[in-house]
């Protein structure tokens, strides 16, 4: 032992002693004392110390569990970058960056930044999908084996099954409205939210769940999903509280806790897959979950059957509500901008009168024909991205340098694309509003086609790199499909223009209150 050593033995008796004397005189001060230690420590010694950031978020986790309880992430990032600056210390080991070429380099592949444990919180446990799989090699594995059934020529295949959906909300929507007059007040968003769902059992298990049919939130499934993301958004900031709560024995017995193998998706889901197991016969086309079947025979070792299953619901849960809040932000935003309006569906129309697009229109014909429609859609996505709350990947190795800066390793970062997104140098001043034209541009113009390849290059709605949403094309393909059509079936008006919708992102942002009035065209 060192000199040093022999002279810290009886400062640490002492130590221990004192407290040992604190906690049998008062062991909620002890306590109190200890917790306020470590937050000095973590505020004062980090080598994060010299970030900018809100006092509490430097010394403790609560508070970004305390900003995604309330539900405001998307907003509260934006207002902590323009308050702080570009790097914002938003947890004791966490900073947030708000320049998108930052962005990119988080979030290229190769580059060894990996999710962190917030990931970990999200279900299911024991065998985690694509997106809550927080292990570099085993995600790539994974990856391997759904990359041909995510792939857009296989969501290509299952058009007839999304125009089935697309047909089953107009019929809806037909038998609700009058004709000739505006219907009365209906909530548009759930409709579109039931769309995406049914959309999704009928791609991942040949089967629509009925929220169209129904009419309704069937079994209260989607606000159940919801309350599973509230928690998973929290608990996520302070991922080892799971132990003690979701994961723990004891949780699903709780009397105020609804198991989640008791969602009416996941029993649907299971109830398909043990359908499958159990007959010889195959189902009549090739679904999402099929075809991950077909990868499990392939190699049963490496791609075992609990992965297909894992993978195939967990496409629900993470296609869900980010395509229904897409198609939410689209619609509220142009129909409160009259002008915008306007033009669509003159571009809609005019496609329609030149017998460009189908009876139900395909998303080629929208891609090819409706360049003004996808600037809306792109603006929309760029303004109102789906998910609220940031991505989360971490420092590796010996450290690295961003923005300039070293960051030493194991430093979490964070990235929010509604931060992203408003980069006045990239996006323009008016970064803040909603403007399609921003996306369009002259043919030949090269110098406005350079500036909108260089936009698109920093949109991060579908995240980056490695782990890149790997449903998009799924949700391009069913949101160029839908939106058109019902643009050019229903005339729109907002029951209440310039109300904004109520938004919380626990991760993603779930809207409420798109409520409209319609009639046929
Ligand atoms: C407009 C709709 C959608 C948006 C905006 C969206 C957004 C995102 C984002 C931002 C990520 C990256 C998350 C991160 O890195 O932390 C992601 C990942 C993912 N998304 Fe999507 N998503 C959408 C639709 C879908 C659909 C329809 C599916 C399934 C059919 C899906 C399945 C996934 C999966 C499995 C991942 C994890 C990918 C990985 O880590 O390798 N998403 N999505």
């Amino acid at each position: 032992m060192s000199k040093g050593g022999s002279r810290e033995g009886p400062l640490v008796h002492s130590t221990l002693a004192t407290f040992w004397a604190l906690f049998r005189y008062s062991p909620t001060l002890t306590i109190v004392t200890l917790l306020a230690i470590r937050f000095l420590f973590r505020r004062y010694v980090s080598p994060l110390r010299r970030y900018p950031g809100p006092f509490l978020a430097s010394g403790t986790r609560l508070h970004s569990a305390f900003l995604t309880w309330r539900g405001k992430t998307h907003e509260d990032h934006i207002a902590l970058h323009r308050k702080y600056g570009p790097v914002v210390r938003i947890q004791p080991n966490q900073l947030s960056f708000a320049s998108p070429e930052a962005a990119r380099q988080i979030l290229s592949p190769g580059k060894g930044f990996h999710k962190t444990l917030f990931y970990w919180v999200f279900p299911p446990y024991g065998n985690p999908d694509i997106f809550t799989e927080v292990r570099e090699e085993v995600h790539a594995t994974k990856k391997r084996f759904v990359n041909q059934p995510y792939s857009l020529a296989s969501f290509q295949a299952m058009t007839p099954w999304v125009d089935q959906t697309i047909q089953l909300l107009c019929d809806k929507l037909d038998g609700i409205c009058i004709s000739g007059t505006l219907s009365t007040p209906l909530n548009l968003g759930d409709y579109l939210h039931y769309f995406a769902f049914d959309v999704l059992g009928q791609v991942a298990f040949s089967t629509a769940f009925g929220f169209l049919e129904q009419g309704k939130d069937v079994d209260g499934a989607i606000k159940s999903i919801d309350a599973v993301q509230v928690y998973d958004g929290i608990v996520g900031q302070i991922p080892f509280l799971d132990r003690f709560l979701r994961r723990a024995f004891y949780w699903d017995y709780l009397p105020w806790v609804t198991p989640l193998s008791n969602n009416y998706i996941t029993r649907t889901a299971l109830a398909q897959l043990a359908k499958r197991e159990n007959s010889n016969t195959k189902p009549g086309r090739r679904d999402l979950l099929s075809m991950l079947l077909e990868s499990h025979e392939k190699d049963p070792n490496k791609f075992d059957k609990n992965s297909v299953f894992a993978v195939a619901h967990g496409a629900i849960f993470a296609g869900s509500d980010s395509t229904a809040s897409t198609m939410q932000t689209f619609m509220w935003n142009i129909l409160n901008n009259p002008s915008i309006y306007e033009r669509l569906i003159t571009e809609i129309f005019d496609a329609h009168q030149a017998g460009k697009l189908s009876e139900i229109v395909a998303w080629d014909e929208s891609q090819k024909h409706l360049p003004y429609f996808q600037a809306c859609l792109k603006e929309a996505m760029r303004i109102g991205p789906a998910v609220g709350l940031a991505i989360y990947r971490k420092v590796p190795g010996t450290g690295t340098e961003i923005n300039g800066t070293f960051i030493p390793c194991g430093t979490e970062l964070a990235v929010n694309a509604w931060v992203l997104h408003r980069d006045q140098d990239i996006f323009g001043r008016d970064a803040d509003v909603y403007r399609p034209e921003r996306w369009l541009a002259a043919e030949g113009d090269e110098k406005n086609e350079s500036r909108i390849k260089r936009m698109d290059r920093y949109m991060f709605q579908f995240g980056g790199g490695s782990h890149v949403c790997i449903g998009r094309n799924l949700a391009i393909l069913e949101i160029n499909k839908v939106l058109p059509q019902l643009l050019r079936r229903y005339k729109f008006e907002l029951v209440a223009p310039g109300r904004p919708m109520h938004q919380h992102s626990s991760f993603f942002v779930v809207q409420e209150g798109l409520e409209v009035r319609f009639q046929r065209r």
